[in-house]
């Protein structure tokens, strides 16, 4: 195991180029599963997490190869519908396999995805989505199996506008028997980006993107090629970077539209922001000021960018307040920004900020993976050294961030512990 060792380093200077994002990839080479024949999927990041579904797409049957950012995925002979513990626990992202198994071969037993650091992570609304869709659902030994005749299209009302159940349900109505109103329905790019691949395969999705997504079932999908959007709270970490460093970095090939909170905020903590096509360049501020956010699902601030934000408000000029509503326990970052010096109280969803001029940089863990990359943020403007463990985590979503930031100018290295 590895841990990323951090010391102070002065303004982040230079480009970086943003990689495909891991949270449009992973629901898109789920959706292959739907289609017979090949689908080339462009701009795959190389990323833990996308090997980890990769892995268990191959336990399914599929064939997968992965080179130079593709993947290749054949989805003609799947020989089981069934996703063991192993798989599934790694990554919450693998029960996004089930409405695609189901669409094409009306059963599917997966096991559940546990809880993590920022959560319980239930996955009930899912399941109510395929239960409106017709199927019978029933958890045992830890597994959910679900099965039906054949797919019925519905009108579905989501309670809350979860990414994976809206992109579990889109999944599997789309080889549905009519149509499929899913309302209340989540509105992040990546869901946009999951029903433009689902459309190249065949599918008929219209509405992604606003809260109502209509699905027209379609007797049978093909494989298909798609280049996945930018990764945007890849780009968003950078930009921080850039902040709380107080340096100048451009950062590459991004969706601005995607971008706008992150943006907002960095511009009321006092960035410059130069916005072109297809880049962002961040200049920081003399002094970091102090701001409010609350997050909210998109377009509202992003809960990805939470830690990362706080690693900035924690060197503020007076008191922030950070409001998480996404998710329920998002705070684990705060008690090892906190051991680096900062001030940081939580009440209930909310973490009350008061800005001090330094950090000291200690041993600290990344509890998950955003919680890695703030951690890191702050060992960038901490005195010392900052020695970051269990970095295994900050790898589901960033590829080379050490390489990354040391071309920045950062003093930054893994080091075998
Ligand atoms: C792989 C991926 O894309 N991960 C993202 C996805 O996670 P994920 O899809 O898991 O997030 P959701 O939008 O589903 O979760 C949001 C909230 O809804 C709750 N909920 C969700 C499903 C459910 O059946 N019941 C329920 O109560 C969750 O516990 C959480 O409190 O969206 C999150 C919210 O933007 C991001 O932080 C994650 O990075
Ligand atoms: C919470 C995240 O991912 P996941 O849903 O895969 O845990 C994230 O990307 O910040």
């Amino acid at each position: 195991m590895a841990n990323i060792v951090v010391r102070k380093s002065g303004p982040l200077k230079g480009k970086v180029k943003i990689n495909g994002a891991k949270n449009a990839v992973l629901p898109i080479i789920a959706a292959t599963l739907l289609g017979k024949g090949t689908s080339v999927i462009k701009e795959v990041p190389n990323l833990r997490d996308v090997h980890v579904i990769s892995d268990l797409l191959r336990y399914l049957g599929a064939k997968v190869e992965y080179k130079d950012n593709t993947l290749t995925v054949d989805a003609s002979e799947i020989r089981t519908c069934e996703a063991p513990y192993e798989l599934v626990r790694k990554m919450r992202a693998s029960f996004l396999v089930m409405g695609p198994l189901l669409a094409r071969f009306n059963v599917s037993k997966i096991s559940m995805p546990g809880g993590c650091a920022i959560g319980t992570r239930p996955i009930d609304l899912h399941l109510k989505g395929f239960k409106a869709l017709g199927c019978s659902v029933e958890m045992d030994h830890g597994f959910v199996e679900a099965r039906c005749e054949k797919l019925q299209g519905t009108k579905i009302y989501l309670d809350f506008p979860s990414v994976g159940a809206t992109e579990n349900i889109m999944m599997a109505a789309v080889l549905a028997e009519g149509t499929t109103i899913l309302e209340n329905a989540a509105e992040e790019p990546e869901i946009v980006d999951l029903a433009n691949f689902l459309n190249k395969m065949g599918a008929n999705v219209k509405g992604a993107g606003t809260n109502t997504i209509k699905i027209k079932g379609v007797s049978e999908l093909k494989g298909a090629e798609h280049t996945v959007i930018p990764d945007r709270i890849e780009a968003g970490t950078y930009m921080v970077a850039a902040a709380i460093t107080k340096g100048d970095i451009l950062v590459e090939n991004v969706l601005l539209d995607h971008l706008k909170p992150v943006i907002a905020k960095l511009r009321e903590v006092g960035c410059e922001i130069h916005e072109m096509e297809n880049a962002v360049r961040v200049i920081g501020p003399k002094e970091i000021k102090s701001v409010d956010i609350k997050t909210l699902p998109h377009p509202g601030f992003p809960t990805d960018m939470q830690a990362q934000f706080m690693a900035l408000l924690s060197v503020a000029n007076d008191t922030s307040v950070v409001i998480e509503t996404v998710f329920e326990n998002r705070f684990m970052h705060v008690q090892e920004l906190n051991r680096m010096g900062a001030s940081i109280k939580i009440e209930g969803r909310s973490a009350v900020i008061q800005g001090t001029p330094t950090l000291q940089g200690t041993s600290v863990n990344a509890t998950d993976l955003r919680a890695g990359a703030a951690l890191i943020l702050a060992g960038l403007v901490s005195e010392g050294e900052t020695i970051i463990g269990e970095t295994y985590h900050i790898d589901r979503g960033y590829v080379n961030i050490e390489g990354n930031l040391r071309a920045l100018g950062a003093n930054i290295e893994r080091v075998k512990e």
